[in-house]
């Protein structure tokens, strides 16, 4: 599947920093059951890369990936912990040439129209706007829908349950990342059914 096919999954994707490898399996798992299959493992956590791997192995209806990827070395350890796609806040030349070496489904990270098009010329057409709120937001991607024509973007940072649907009605918005769906406090808790009921209200958004 390339990046594309897997984004157009759900109009969200999860955006979830794992503290404790136990609560990844049941995460995945109720997120998956209010219908976002596609989920993003930041690797913020030293137990980032062992979740991932949990989840690759326990929960095959999920498609996971790995999240702020920074350089070709995270990029090797995201793939062989099992990852199904990269993502990365921004994007190195290093960064882009690795990824396209490996063939790998990966979303790039960009804040400005320069470094979307420096990411075009490289074959990269979907790509991560980040930090989406504090960078312009709704405003940025209608204003870049024209003289960027070819290219979609899933905005993350900032976006809420309240603001998601604006963005996705975007022509240019293939969908967006997000942390609202997994709140710190329901992860801590056990608390999967919160989190379940979040993902059915996000999954329903498009
Ligand atoms: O870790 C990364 O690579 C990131 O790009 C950061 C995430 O996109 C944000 O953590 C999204 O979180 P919220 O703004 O809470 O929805």
């Amino acid at each position: 599947m390339d990046i594309a096919a897997i984004v157009a999954r759900a109009p969200v994707v999860p955006v979830l920093t794992v503290e404790t490898v136990a609560q990844a399996v049941p995460l995945a798992r109720a997120l998956v059951r209010g219908g976002l299959p596609v989920l993003e493992i930041t690797l913020r956590t030293d137990t980032a890369l062992e979740s991932l791997a949990a989840i690759a192995r326990e929960v095959p209806e999920a498609v996971v990936g790995a999240g702020t990827i920074l350089n070709p070395h995270q990029l090797g350890q995201a793939r062989e912990a099992g990852a199904r796609f990269g993502v990365s806040p921004g994007c190195s030349k290093e960064l882009a040439t690795a990824v396209r070496a490996a063939d790998f489904p990966f979303l790039p990270g960009v804040q400005t129209v320069s470094e979307a098009m420096t990411l075009s010329t490289q074959g990269f057409r979907l790509l991560k706007f980040f930090p989406a709120e504090q960078a312009g937001g709704i405003g940025w991607l209608k204003a870049v829908g024209a003289p960027l024509a070819g290219l979609r973007f899933c905005p993350t940072g900032g976006v809420s349950a309240e603001t998601a649907p604006a963005y996705l009605a975007l022509p240019n918005v293939a969908c967006v990342g997000g942390s609202w769906v997994a709140p710190g406090k329901a992860v801590a808790s056990g608390d999967w059914s919160t989190i379940e009921r979040l993902a059915s209200a996000a999954a329903a958004l498009k």
